[in-house]
This record gives structure tokens, sequence and C-alpha cells, in this order.
């Protein structure tokens, strides 16, 4: 099964003189594990891409389907909950890393967990575990304003990796990072990502982070022209098995 299904997925904004058309006609899949960079310019409609599948933004046309649920035909399926998809099935990061400031780290990401119901003492856990596989084990306690960017951007990507999701969303992860930092968290998210077998799709500007992607989504004008690269190569060269 693939955990993103898009087809023939079209979103316009305004009407009449204002009419944008953000995407246009998107047709893809992508599979569980499976590493996306998607690259363009600004205004090309990367991040439309990524609110349509994040179930924030609904689409004007075409199908969505994560992880086997059909979320959107000609807009949003009746009767689904959105809020409770969102939280199950999709993490996001964003360029600024959105932490609660009077938690703690630790609390930030045992909170993602609580909502969705795990137990107190399981969420606990479950955040020390993902804050050792960060290199965070030292800054469990500490609170955001004491985190250094890349700390707090990986303590963004333990959240959003808490519910080991089927679909991970990332809007410039690390556009306010150096280069070095940045690296670091791109590693540490792809790692995650392939042991977790959550697809992860990935908006970058910078041309020197989608090095280890599968493939690279160019977008133009609302166009998708998809490209394997040679780590893609190898995982299409294998069945999906469904
Ligand atoms: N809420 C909105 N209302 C109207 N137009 C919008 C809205 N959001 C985006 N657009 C338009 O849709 C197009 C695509 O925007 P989008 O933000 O998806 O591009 P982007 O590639 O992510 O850009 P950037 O790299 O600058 O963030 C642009 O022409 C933008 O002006």
């Amino acid at each position: 099964m693939y955990a993103v299904e898009v087809e023939q997925l079209t979103k316009r904004y305004g009407k009449g003189d204002t009419l944008v058309t953000a995407i246009a006609d998107a047709t893809f899949q992508v599979r569980p594990g499976e590493l996306v960079a998607i690259l363009g310019p600004s205004g090309s409609g990367k991040t439309t891409l990524l609110t349509s599948i994040g179930l924030i933004n609904e689409p004007t046309h075409g199908k969505v389907v994560i992880d086997g649920e059909k979320v959107a035909d000609e807009g949003w399926l009746p009767g689904l909950d959105l809020k409770k998809l969102r939280r199950e099935k999709l993490g996001f990061i964003f360029q600024a890393h959105n932490l609660i400031p009077f938690l703690t780290a630790l609390e930030n990401v045992m909170i993602a967990l609580e909502i969705n119901d795990l137990p107190r003492k399981e969420a606990k856990a479950r955040a020390i575990e993902l804050f050792h596989a960060l290199n965070l084990g030292h800054r469990l306690n500490s609170y955001p304003m004491s985190l250094s960017g890349g700390e707090a951007q990986r303590v963004a990507i333990a959240r959003a990796m808490a519910n080991k999701p089927k679909v991970i969303l990332a809007d410039e992860p690390t556009a306010a990072l150096d280069t070095e930092n940045g690296k670091n968290v791109m590693t540490l998210l792809k790692k995650l990502a392939v042991e977790n077998q959550s697809a992860i799709l990935v908006v970058t500007h910078d041309h020197r982070m989608v090095e280890g992607f599968d493939r690279i989504f160019h977008v133009s004008d609302g166009r998708i022209a998809a490209r394997l690269t040679a780590r893609g190569s190898e995982l299409f060269s294998t069945p999906t098995g469904d």
C-alpha cells in the first residue's frame, strides 16, 4: 500500500481576475519509507502541495489517499475527522520549530503522544527513546528558549515522529540553520523516517540538502516533474507488495 496517492490534484485560490492555480493536475504515489525532496522557485506551489496532502488546505479537484484512506475526491470527503486523521497519520515540521515555550523539550514531545491517548508512562519512554535517537539525551529537561536552533529543530522532529506517522510533511525544516546543522538535522530526519517506514516530503530551497533522497519533485508554476535519484532507482526496482 502507498503512504500517499494523489490523482489529478488541483488547487486554485481566488476567483475571476485573482484566480491562481497553485497546483495543476498532479498525479503521483509515495511509498512508505520513501524520501521525497520538493524543489522549486518561490510561488511555484510547494507549500500548497504539502498543505493539500496535509489535510490543511482543501483541494479544488482530484483525489488524495493517505495510508489507504481516501480523504479527498473533488474536495474533502464528507464526514471525515480531519483533525484526528492529521494527528494519527501525519507529522509536520516547519521552518520555525513551534515548540511550546513553557513546556520542557521532553514534555513538548510527550504531549503529542498523550493527545493520541498513550498513557503517560509509555509516552515518556517513547519520547526518551526518540531523544536518544536524535542525540538529544542531554536536553530532556531544557526549555525551548535555551536550545540551539539545531537542537530545537531536532525536538520538533521528535514531536513529528512521536506517533510513528505514515507521512511526515516538512516545510523548509533546515532554513534557519547553518549548513552543517542543516545537514545533521536532515540526516537524522531521513534515518528515522526509513526506520519507522514513514514517507517524507520535504520542501527545500537548498539543493545541497537533497543528497540521499529517493526522488526529487521539481515544482514549476504548479506542475510537478518527478526525478528518480540513484538511491530511488534501487528502491523502485523492488516491488511494493501490493
Ligand atoms: N491563501 C492563498 N490565497 C491566495 N493565493 C495563494 C494563497 N496561498 C498561496 N497562494 C498563491 O499560490 C501560489 C503558490 O503558492 P505557494 O505558497 O504554494 O508557493 P511556494 O512554492 O511554497 O512558495 P515559497 O517558496 O515562496 O514559500 C502563489 O502564486 C501564491 O501567491
